[in-house]
């Protein structure tokens, strides 16, 4: 397995009190599956989603990823931790607007302080951009590209450092319908071509039946709504 999550809980402190915002929740998730995360504003899906990353150490609990236990280690190595192996996509595109699609993914890389030879990256990226359909749009800037092709450059950008989990917050909620669903059988089938672990966040329960497992979060706490042992032990 690629992700195990143990137990986590996450108590904020509010007010005079606390919040248990995930309360022991367990999950794990194998290369090459999208596993769903569904429930109501506020439940906890991106308190989940935060120490699936490794933004968020759980108050108690582990998370394990590629076999590695995450949750002792130092802000510094948890960073490292998330650049290589960790692909994050948030709601909102957030893309730099002077850089073209093709630099985006090139200046990730290069924050990532990876030391590749510059020509290997951009056709790295010419070649991502390409798996997500951006084909023949790698010199636009974000201004000159639709919301669908904001969100799958995006996408391509969390995949450039080839990561084992990938994870993926309410990717398609500032797009129609029909872009939404083309955005999530793209991540269904990079996931399939990568090997990526993908929890997926998602409000849109017709997204659902494209996912391999549906886990469903009530104040703080994970049951499964559909899961689904042979995707999951494949
Ligand atoms: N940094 C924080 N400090 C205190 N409470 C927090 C913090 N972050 C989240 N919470 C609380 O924890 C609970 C879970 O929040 P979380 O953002 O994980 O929910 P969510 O399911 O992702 O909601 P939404 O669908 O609205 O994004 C909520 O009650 C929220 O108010």
């Amino acid at each position: 397995m690629t992700i195990a999550i143990d137990d986590a809980t996450v108590i904020y402190p509010d007010g005079d009190g606390t919040l248990t915002a995930l309360d022991r929740v367990s999950l794990t998730a194998d290369a090459g599956t999208v596993t769903a995360i569904t429930g109501a504003s506020g439940s906890g899906k991106s308190t989940l989603l935060a120490v699936a990353s490794t933004l968020l150490t759980p108050t108690s609990g582990t998370v394990t990823i590629d076999g590695r236990d995450v949750t002792g280690l130092s802000a510094r190595e948890r960073t490292a931790v998330r650049r290589d192996t960790i692909g994050i996509v948030f709601q909102q595109p957030s893309l730099v607007p002077s850089l073209t699609a093709l630099d985006q993914l090139v200046a990730t890389n290069e924050l990532g302080g990876a030391k590749r030879p510059r020509r290997t990256v951009r056709d790295e990226a010419a070649a991502l951009l390409d798996s997500v359909g951006l084909a023949g749009l790698e010199h636009r800037r974000p201004a000159h590209l639709s919301g669908g092709q904001r969100q799958r450059v995006n996408i391509a950008r969390a995949l450039m450092n080839d990561p084992s989990v990938l994870v993926v917050d309410e990717p398609t909620s500032a797009l129609d319908r029909e872009r939404g669903m083309q955005i999530i059988e793209l991540l269904v089938g990079l996931t399939r071509d990568r090997g990526t672990a993908t929890l997926l966040v998602t409000h849109d329960d017709r997204q659902l039946d494209l996912t391999d497992r549906v886990a469903h979060i009530t104040d703080g706490a994970l049951t499964w709504s559909r899961n689904d042992e042979a995707l999951t032990a494949r």
